[in-house]
C-alpha cells in the first residue's frame, strides 16, 4: 500500500485570488497533486462547467450530502452552500496522491480538526486597498454583495494565525511559486520522510 497523499488546504479572504492562483496552478502544468472539484448550491457562471469548475447542485441535493456525512467540509459563504466531497479525497489520499483543494477559511478549519496532518496556506493581499479593488474588479456581484463580501474579508483575515504558511498574492506568478515552494518543502519534513521509510521497510505491518 502507498504512503497516505499529503492534503493542502489554500484558503484566505474572500476576492484575494483563491480562485485565480488555484486554476493558474493547474492551467499550464502537470501536477503530482490533484484538484478536489468542490460542490456548490451557487449559479453557475458564464463559461464554468458542471463537474469541471464545481459539481452545481441544489440545496436540497446539498443537505442530503450533508446529512448521509458525504462531506469533509462545508460552509455557508454569502447566500450558498459550499464543501468538499470526502469520498474523493479519501480515496486519492489513499492511493498515495497528494490532493489540493482551494475553499474559505471556515471550511478550512473543519478540515485543519479532521486532517490535522494537513498543510495550511493562507494567501493574502498585499494591502486592503487591492484587496477591495479585486472583490469590486471581478465585476460579477452588485454593490451589496460585494460590501458583504469585504465585510466578511476583513474578518477573514484574522484568521491568518490558524495557519501554517502565509503566501502574499502581489502577482499570480509570484504566488503559484511560493506554493510550489512550500509543497516541495513539506514533502521534505522528516515526520514525512520517515513515514515513507517505515512503509518501506515494513515497520508496523505483520
Ligand atoms: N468551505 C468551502 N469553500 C469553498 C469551496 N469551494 C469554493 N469555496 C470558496 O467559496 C468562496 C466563493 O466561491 P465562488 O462563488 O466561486 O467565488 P470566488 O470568490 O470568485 O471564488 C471562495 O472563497 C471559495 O474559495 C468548498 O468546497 N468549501
Ligand atoms: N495577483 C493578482 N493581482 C491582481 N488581481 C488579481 C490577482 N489575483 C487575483 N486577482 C483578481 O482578483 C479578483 C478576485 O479573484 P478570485 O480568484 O475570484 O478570488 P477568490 O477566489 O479568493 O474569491 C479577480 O478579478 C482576479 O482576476
Amino acid at each position: 500500500m502507498a504512503t497516505r497523499g499529503m492534503l493542502i488546504v489554500l484558503s484566505g479572504p474572500s476576492g484575494v485570488g483563491k480562485g485565480t492562483v488555484r486554476k493558474a496552478m493547474f492551467q499550464d502544468q502537470q501536477r503530482d497533486f490533484v484538484y478536489s472539484i468542490s460542490m456548490t448550491t451557487r449559479q453557475p457562471r458564464p463559461g464554468e462547467v458542471d463537474g469541471v469548475d464545481y459539481y452545481f447542485r441544489s440545496k436540497e441535493d446539498f443537505k442530503r450530502e450533508i446529512a448521509d456525512d458525504g462531506m469533509l467540509e462545508y460552509a455557508q459563504y454569502v447566500d450558498n452552500y459550499y464543501g468538499t466531497p470526502l469520498k474523493y479525497v479519501n480515496q486519492t489520499l489513499d492511493a498515495g496522491k497528494d490532493v489540493f483543494l482551494e475553499i474559505e477559511v471556515n471550511g478550512a478549519m473543519q478540515v485543519r480538526k479532521k486532517c490535522p496532518d494537513g498543510v495550511f496556506i493562507f494567501l493574502t493581499p498585499p494591502d486592503l486597498s487591492s484587496l477591495k479593488q479585486r472583490i469590486k474588479g471581478r465585476g460579477s456581484e452588485d454593490m451589496q454583495t460585494i460590501d458583504k463580501r469585504m465585510h466578511k474579508a476583513v474578518d477573514e483575515i484574522k484568521m491568518m494565525r490558524q495557519y501554517d504558511y502565509a503566501v502574499v498574492n502581489d502577482t499570480v506568478p509570484n504566488a503559484v511559486q511560493r506554493i510550489e515552494n512550500i509543497i516541495e518543502s513539506e514533502h521534505l519534513r522528516v515526520q514525512r520522510v520517515i513515514a515513507q521509510y517505515e512503509k518501506m521497510i515494513g515497520v508496523g505491518e505483520k
